[in-house]
């Protein structure tokens, strides 16, 4: 088949001081479309150009695989016939809101650790004319459009809108985060009542890989008669009361976050998930699959992957791509929108911003619902300091 399009590049069109590049990095999360679909709103009102990196990150660098690199986003259908017209690739967003998943996304891509490929993102920055860039996603992407910044120069005004399930930046709500626990809550729900109809004992992985607070909250609302944080390491007692009291439970839901025992598990049983380790400790510990008695470990699943963001999600994106046009307006760079509650919200700069793997304290009593005074003590006397919970 003939190439029939060579698409126009933004380098193609008239300068701008307002050409906005939006890079979309990171774990999917429910949300992701909506953010795309606010800041190009607010934006193009303000009289911004806006562009998205096709891939990501990787759309900056030598090894973008896809064509175009970048797509003009815009709200009205006229405007995309038009550009069209003229071959620049052009993507109408106003219907797009609701939408699961991105459309600016590849896998990720570990190449942007190198600074090499920092230094050719940050050429094609300068060479395609961006005046503005705002980086989209959770920690990680946090960290990349850090380390992408320092090979800017001059810098140009940067923000960044935290999407993500595992909600890991401390200061903020991050988008996803509520419809990921919806999600996540009801499909452990679902479990705990086919625990209770057979009586069994489900040990249910999910989400964060560092993070507890989807496990935490999933856990909590979902009434899990015990929730396993990513950073925790049991001591063997705890493990052999855990063991027996699980076994004397009629039935019973056990989550257990992604992340548990990783590194160990890498040496120990490489390629086993966290919920089929911790099956096969509790195993060892005394816990028994039967025919009468099952014991089952469901790995870790990505379901909640393709739900619609929970509307509270949108009105925050809508809330931060407007606060973040602001700040720019008022001279501000390398900001972050945050929306805490409907009146808790502002902006924060990116110096002030710090991983958040921690959980809130106040949930630390509700981890277990079964009688482990052993887990009890040992949760208070090792997670309740300011080092280890908020
Ligand atoms: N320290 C870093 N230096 C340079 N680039 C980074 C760094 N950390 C992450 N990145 C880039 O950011 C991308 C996204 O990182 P990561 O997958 O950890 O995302 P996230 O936004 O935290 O989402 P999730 O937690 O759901 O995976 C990586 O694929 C990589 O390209
Ligand atoms: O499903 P993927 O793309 O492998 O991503 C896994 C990542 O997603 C999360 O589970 C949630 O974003 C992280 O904790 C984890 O690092």
């Amino acid at each position: 088949m003939t190439n029939l399009v060579e698409f126009g590049t933004p380098a193609a069109m008239p300068p701008s001081e307002r050409r906005l590049l939006l890079v979309f990095d990171g774990g999917n999360a429910p949300g992701y479309a909506s953010v795309a679909v606010a800041l190009t709103e607010e934006a193009s009102r303000r009289g911004y150009e806006v562009w998205a990196a096709t891939e990501g990150f990787r759309s900056l660098t030598p090894d973008a695989t896809n064509e175009p690199r970048f797509e003009r986003l815009i709200v009205s259908r006229r405007e995309r016939y038009a550009l069209l017209a003229k071959g620049i690739p052009a993507r109408s967003m106003g219907r797009r809101v609701l939408d699961a998943g991105s459309d600016f996304r590849s896998e990720r891509y570990l190449g942007f650790h190198d600074a090499q490929n920092r230094r050719a993102a940050a050429e094609t920055l300068r060479t395609q004319g961006f005046s503005h860039l705002v980086g989209v996603g959770g920690n990680g992407t946090f960290e990349g459009l850090r380390a992408l910044l320092g090979e800017i120069s001059p810098r140009v005004p940067t923000g960044f809108v935290n999407v993500s399930i595992d909600n890991d930046l401390a200061g903020d709500r991050a988008i996803g985060f509520l419809s990921g626990v919806e999600a996540g809550a009801t499909i452990a729900r679902g479990l705990y009542e086919d625990a209770y109809t057979h009586k069994r004992i489900y040990l249910l992985e999910m989400m964060g890989n560092r993070s507890g607070r989807h496990a935490l909250h999933c856990g909590v609302a979902a009434r899990a008669h015990l929730i396993v944080l990513p950073f925790f390491q049991f001591p063997e007692a705890v493990l052999r009361e855990t063991a027996a009291a699980l076994s004397q439970a009629d039935y019973a839901l056990v989550v257990v976050a992604e992340g548990y025992e990783r590194e160990r598990r890498a040496r120990e049983m490489p390629g086993a998930s966290a919920s089929e380790f911790l099956r096969r400790q509790l195993e060892a510990a005394g816990l028994v699959d039967s025919a009468q008695k099952r014991v089952i470990a469901e790995p870790f699943s990505r379901y909640l992957r393709g739900v619609r963001p929970a509307f509270l999600e949108i009105s925050a994106a809508y809330v931060k791509a407007s606060l973040l046009f602001d700040a720019f307006e008022e001279g501000r760079t390398e900001i972050m929108p945050f929306v805490l509650a409907s009146n808790d919200v502002g902006v924060r700069p990116f110096h002030l911003i710090a991983r958040e793997d921690r959980v809130e304290r106040a949930f630390l009593p509700l981890l277990a619902r079964l009688q482990i005074p052993g887990f009890s003590t040992w949760i208070r006397d090792n997670f309740t300091s300011e080092k280890t919970s908020l």
